[in-house]
């Protein structure tokens, strides 16, 4: 791709940088045709994603295939090296809409020896409308902890503090990149019920995550990058479908050539005594292996995980 100089088109009128809420399904976060290098490196080769008002959509990706820096780009921390750059029709380093943009980055740099009060404090003030700070503190469950150091905290707790920072603002658009890192099943169900929460008040998230479960329970939308690009996007359900179907695990005499040789049949592996079939029509393969096999047990089935869609679609 030939490297042209980054445009931030200010003519979009879908939406203004103003305080007007965007319509739900409008789109308030575009990347076109976005290439970012970094030396020889080429961590965005021709991106292309949208992100509508009221949705949660997951970038989902290996490591390095470009997700943090798709969302460097949007929060104006970065800028493209090709390609155009918009939120909420603006320059996302507009004064406008960054107001009405919150962010919990990876690498986020807060410092050790501010109180979380403080920080929340800090954070409130660089918005025009922000939540109220016990109203940020029970979102973010940092109850009884206010007083304390952010050096003081535990991995989860400063997890939850970055977070509180992300929507102190009421932002419109959300961006939390591995938002639930190092946070304990509780915790990470509690911060579910949270993202759920921005989501019903017309609120757009986007989440960079690893835990497929995570994609799965909380996007509406699932964009999968790989090496810079878009390889796939869907529903969560969609998306399972490039898994190759489901997956039929039980104890059998049948071979594993005769069970490939099988219409339907996209995947077998043999573990020990089990062997693991996936099948787009799982009922027809488990007959005939019922019909060939009288012996057969200890069957399950089990329905496609975003997990195998993901291998499959970031293989290459
Ligand atoms: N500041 C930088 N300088 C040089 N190379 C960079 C920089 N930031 C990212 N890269 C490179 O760009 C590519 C994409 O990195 P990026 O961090 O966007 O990927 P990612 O999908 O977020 O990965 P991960 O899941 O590991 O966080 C990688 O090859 C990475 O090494």
């Amino acid at each position: 791709m030939s490297a042209t100089a980054p445009t931030y088109d200010k003519t979009e009128t879908a939406t203004s940088a103003s305080t007007h809420r965007a319509l739900p399904g409008q789109k308030i976060a575009t990347l076109q045709a976005v290439a970012k290098k970094y030396g020889a490196t080429t961590a965005l080769d021709g991106l292309n994603l949208s992100l509508q008002a009221g949705e949660v959509v997951a970038l989902l990706g290996p490591n390095g295939a470009g997700k943090s820096t798709a969302v460097r780009l949007m929060l104006g921390l970065a800028s493209p090296t090709s390609g155009t750059v918009r939120i909420f029709g603006a320059d996302p380093r507009d004064a406008a809409s960054r107001t009405r943009v919150g962010a919990m980055l990876q690498v986020a740099r807060v410092t050790d020896t501010i109180k979380v009060r403080e920080h929340i404090d800090l954070f409130r003030s660089y918005y025009p409308k922000p939540l109220p700070v016990a109203e940020v503190v029970r979102i973010a469950q940092l109850e009884g902890i206010e007083n304390k150091f952010f050096g003081e905290l535990s991995g989860g707790q400063k997890q939850r503090l970055l977070f509180a920072l992300a929507v102190c603002g009421d932002p419109d658009l959300v961006f939390l990149d591995e938002p639930t890192v190092g946070m304990d099943i509780e915790a990470r169900r509690g911060l579910w019920q949270q993202i759920r929460s921005l989501k019903e008040q017309g609120k757009t998230v986007l989440l960079t995550t690893h835990y497929l479960e995570e994609a799965d329970a909380l996007a509406d939308r699932v964009i999968v990058i790989n090496k810079g690009h878009v390889v796939s996007e869907g529903t969560p359900a969609e998306i399972k479908n490039f898994s190759g179907g489901r997956k039929i695990k039980c104890s059998t005499i049948l071979t594993v050539d005769y069970l490939k040789a099988l219409s339907g049949v996209t995947g077998v592996e043999r573990s020990g005594k089990f062997i693991t079939v996936t099948a787009t029509n799982a009922e027809t393969v488990v007959r005939i292996m019922l019909l060939n096999d009288e012996a057969l047990s200890g069957l399950e089935i089990a329905s496609p995980a975003l997990e195998d869609a993901f291998l499959e679609l970031t293989k290459k």
